[in-house]
């Protein structure tokens, strides 16, 4: 990456803005309650998140990361987590530290910037609303926003259209390999948080071009492209 090309930035939101875990674990554990099945662990939920609504509640039906269910079997747990979700949302999910203060950075600075998750679109922006982010972002793509989620391209490809910019000119900052892979075959460049969820795995095992321990690393990555500008 270099950063003196980067135009516009796309966030992850799950494990990137904010530890949603603790709600997800609290309607995934409700939805197993209503059908009287194992509860599972707040720890497992945590290295279960990152397919988006769907596969987290396959994952939990079957307490396995690869186990096939049948459609029937979730298209019946679906609705109830879905309920229940919605219930939860944000009681007990929680901002990570300094991403106010950098977006209001970032912003200043006039990044267009985009919120690129797996999480379904219906969930997405109440989330923002809910932690006064709704303001930042000029395009919000959830999971089911369109035909394709993360890991695949197509939600960073149209982040690059609608913002006007190439490939290269755009930065997607996310916790998860789903992030870094869909950059990379997007053509875009990628940063690596450590404090999110990845399946328990290092984020830098999928060759992020830079992987930050807290939010605010960000902005030292931008700064050389700020150095740059003004020389
Ligand atoms: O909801 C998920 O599974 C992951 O959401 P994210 O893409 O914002 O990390
Ligand atoms: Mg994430």
């Amino acid at each position: 990456m270099n950063p003196s090309d980067i135009k516009a930035i796309a966030f992850d939101l799950d494990g990137t803005l904010i530890d949603s875990v603790p709600d997800l674990a609290a309607a995934t554990q409700a939805t197993l309650k209503e059908l009287t099945l194992p509860l599972c662990s707040e720890q497992q939920v945590r290295s279960w998140v990152g397919n988006g609504a769907r596969i987290l509640m396959k994952r939990a039906l079957s307490w396995s990361m690869d186990t096939d269910v049948s459609d029937e079997y979730l298209d019946n747990a679906m609705p109830k987590f879905m309920q229940h979700y919605q219930e939860h949302l944000e009681k007990h999910s929680r901002l990570y530290p300094d991403v106010v203060a950098v977006l209001d950075v970032l912003k200043a600075q006039g990044y267009p910037m985009a919120l690129v998750t797996n999480k379904p679109y219906r969930f997405t922006v109440p989330l923002l609303q809910a932690f006064g982010l709704d303001n930042y972002f000029c395009l919000v793509l959830g999971g089911d926003s369109l035909a394709d989620m993360k890991p695949n391209p197509l939600p960073l490809q149209k982040v690059i259209s609608e913002f006007g910019i190439t490939a290269n000119q755009l930065l997607m900052v996310g916790d998860s390999r789903n992030d870094i892979l869909a950059a990379k075959a997007a053509g875009a460049a990628s940063i690596g948080l450590t404090y999110g969820y990845n399946y328990g795995e290092d984020i830098g095992l999928c060759g992020p071009d830079a992987v930050c321990n807290d939010f605010s690393e960000i902005l030292a990555i931008l700064e050389s492209r700020q150095a740059v500008l003004e020389h």
